[in-house]
């Protein structure tokens, strides 16, 4: 019997670590497979980089219609053409199929008006916008371009009418804009291209929003998929296809289902120098989350246009009622909304008598705003690219322009029960998590690397909350091997917990430390629930936790369990190490503000001073002027200068000038050791030039004066 029951014990044993092996294999399947793709895609950036050294000789040779293309421009009163755009324009005028990728703004359209104008024959736009069909149709007019627009609402004669200029050698029809159903499923609209063909008059197609025919990307579009006849009933026609985003596996779908293996391509630098990217932890609470959320905008977009970003159509009416409640004028935008409704909204911020527009996915392709100055996102994207892309319709105008992400863990999870049927969507977001997680790179370089694009920290001119702070940020990176163990056998203290024996991240949170001490990050530091927050999730992008799902009543639910890399983990000899950012260094700027305090603490008193009074005793001293901006530095009001003594080096002279124009109520935070902390309702909205001074003398010292 006891001979039975060991063999018994063995046989489990064998299945259990069968079962551990196949799970492996899985695992690593799955990772040859990404693996693949990455090759791919490596293969697809050389022959990118080939390709975009072509773009040279497109710009600067000379062709047969070189000067028809200048008049053109000249008489569209465009003074010179962008980045890009001659090249496009001399490529498809060539009778090239060519692939135009250029952020939102860049002047996209210009690069098919101008060949169809100087082309013989009829241009087919096919566009998935409707809505923004009449608006090209208006811009054409202004050029003196003839267009036409076949959508659901063309009437039957109008449609009539523009079947027969089709076919008409006479016609001065320029232009036709078509949705890719009538492409996909009109007869008449397909006859009468092969009659065009036929007489030589389909001058070129355009496909606008090209990113819609790859599954890879954010936007796919089933009846795109229709438009893989349009190069084997018309080889000879060259396919311009604009997009505003591909990544180097989208573009390679792209070519693959339209048949443009061949193609040019030419991709604007990803880059969007004006915007200025930056993370925020989220709060715990969802009102600490909106009122973070309503200060932010009131305090550093007063009056500024801008657009929230949220993930649900729920999210967006709440979003929007709290902002509301709290004096923000906002309102909310998704595609649960009649179309007049979201009409009425987009055209009341577009005048600005709406400050924020709380939006889903919904308010996407055709936004074109220039003064947008703010896009956050309440939370996490499901992709780099949708998050891009969202972010990119701040800033059309050139200028300086803010992209805030709202991020906490638990949003996550949130995501990831909604993408996980997603063909990518698992590793979609977790290039998003990887960007939000991030703490020690420019936010710049994934983005970069996301779009296949190099990127040197360098080319960020503190463009971005990492590169900002980067000289006062110390980074260290902290073993957190036994804390990860610790959250491998927590999820099974979870699991027993729970009735399904599956364990959410809410449960292994609980578990792991619920009622046990934090673990230290170093010497001195006690992780707070961010940071573990931060373990659990570094623990998921690097395979030592995974997520499995369960379909629930609403969509599924997510759980957490052991990844692949857990039994190196439990077994030796992984480690975990994490990246997180230093507090030493916060004390020594404590001790060194302790240390300078005598010094430090009366110019507060001087702000303070300057601000209640015209005049007040000045009895700080500064042994330099070095000093001075240091302290100047510390207390961080960002719109001052200060002048040193012609002289020498002292502080003889201590000007506070306002440099820009302040939004009106700011509040001055002086946050020094000793001083004052806060000075509120600071007015910098006075009149320009000397609003304040002090003066007066430092017992012993020279006489100082301070402007303000
Ligand atoms: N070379 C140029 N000089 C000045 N203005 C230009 C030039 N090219 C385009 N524009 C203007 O830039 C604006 C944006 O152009 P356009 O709408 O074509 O951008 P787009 O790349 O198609 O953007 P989206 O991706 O949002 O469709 C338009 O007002 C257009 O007239």
């Amino acid at each position: 019997m006891a001979f039975k029951g060991n063999a018994q014990s063995e046989l489990a044993m064998l299945d259990a670590d069968i079962g551990t092996i196949d799970q492996q294999i899985l695992e690593l399947r799955k990772r040859k497979a990404e693996l693949e793709h990455k090759k791919r895609d490596a293969q697809a950036r050389v022959k990118m980089h080939q390709e975009r050294d072509q773009a040279y000789d497109w710009e600067g040779m000379t062709f047969p219609w070189t000067k028809t293309v200048d008049m053109i421009r000249d008489k569209m009163c465009i003074k010179s053409f962008r980045h890009l755009q001659l090249s496009t324009i001399n490529a498809t005028m060539s009778g090239k199929d060519c692939i135009l990728i250029m952020p939102t703004g860049g002047g996209k359209s210009l690069c098919y008006q101008i060949p169809a104008y100087a082309s013989k024959g009829v241009t087919v736009v096919i566009s998935p916008l409707v809505s923004l069909m009449e608006d090209q149709l208006l811009s054409l007019q202004r050029y003196g371009i003839e267009g036409a627009v076949l959508n659901s609402s063309t009437t039957k004669e109008d449609t009539k009418a523009v079947y027969d200029k089709m076919t008409d050698p006479n016609s001065t029809l320029k232009i036709i804009y078509v949705t890719p159903e009538k492409i996909a499923k009109t007869k008449t609209f397909n006859m009468k291209m092969e009659a065009m063909y036929g007489m030589q008059r389909l001058s070129r197609v355009v496909i606008d929003e090209v990113h819609c025919c790859s599954q890879w990307g954010h936007d796919f579009r089933p009846d795109f998929k229709a438009l893989n006849i349009l190069k084997r009933q018309y080889p000879k026609t060259p396919i311009l296809g604009l997009t505003a985003t591909a990544t180097v596996r989208v573009l390679r779908d792209i070519q693959d289902m339209l048949g443009m293996s061949g193609a040019v391509v030419f991709r604007a630098p990803f880059n969007r120098p004006n915007l200025f990217y930056e993370v925020h932890h989220k709060a715990a609470t969802p009102s600490d989350a909106m009122n973070a959320l309503a200060d932010l905008i009131r305090h550093r977009f007063d009056e500024q246009s801008g657009i929230v970003y949220c993930l649900s159509v729920k999210d967006t009416e709440e979003v929007a009622r709290d902002l509301t409640q709290r004096g923000i004028h906002a309102r909310c935008y998704h595609a649960q909304l009649t179309q007049d409704a979201r009409n009425k909204t987009h055209h009341e911020w577009l005048r600005n008598r709406i400050h924020v527009v709380v939006a889903t996915v919904a308010f996407g392709m055709g936004i074109d705003k220039p003064d947008v100055r703010f896009v956050i996102h309440h939370t996490l994207s499901k992709s780099i690219e949708t998050f891009y892309q969202e972010s990119g319709r701040a800033g059309r105008d050139g200028k300086t322009a803010h992209c805030i992400l709202f991020y906490r863990m638990p949003d996550i999870f949130r995501l990831s029960s909604i993408t996980y049927q997603e063909k990518v969507g698992e590793e979609n977001l977790r290039g998003m998590v990887a960007f939000a997680q991030n703490i020690s790179q420019c936010r710049r370089a994934p983005l970069a690397e996301h779009f296949g694009e190099e990127w040197i920290a360098d080319m960020c001119p503190a463009m971005c909350d990492m590169c900002k702070k980067a000289a006062t940020r110390k980074i260290v990176t902290v073993d957190v091997t036994e804390a990860a163990v610790k959250i491998i056998n927590a999820i099974e203290v979870g699991r027993k917990k729970t009735q399904s024996g599956k364990c959410t991240a809410l449960q292994l949170m609980e578990a792991w430390i619920g009622k046990n001490d934090r673990p230290k990050l170093g010497a001195l530091r006690v992780a707070t629930k961010e940071d573990c927050e931060r373990i659990v999730v570094e623990m998921m992008l690097n395979g030592y936790l995974t997520q499995t799902y369960q379909a629930a009543q609403y969509g599924y639910n997510s759980y957490l369990q052991p990844g692949p890399l857990a039994k190196s983990l439990l077994k030796g000899p992984a480690r975990v190490e994490i990246a997180f950012e230093s507090k030493e260094k916060e004390k020594e700027k404590e001790k060194e503000k302790t240390f300078k305090q005598p010094t430090v603490a009366p110019l507060s008193a001087v702000l303070l001073a300057a601000v209640e009074e015209e005049d007040a005793e000045l009895n700080s001293a500064f042994d330099s002027f070095q000093e001075c901006e240091e302290v100047l530095d510390a207390v961080e009001v960002p719109v001052i200068d200060i002048k040193p003594d012609d002289d020498d080096d002292d502080v003889e002279e201590l000007v506070v000038v306002k440099k820009t124009p302040a939004p009106k109520d700011v509040v001055l935070e002086l946050d020094l050791p000793g001083g004052f902390s806060q000075v509120d309702d600071f007015d910098f909205a006075s009149p320009p030039g000397l609003k304040r001074s002090v003066s007066g003398s430092a017992a012993g010292q020279k006489k100082r004066r301070g402007l303000f």
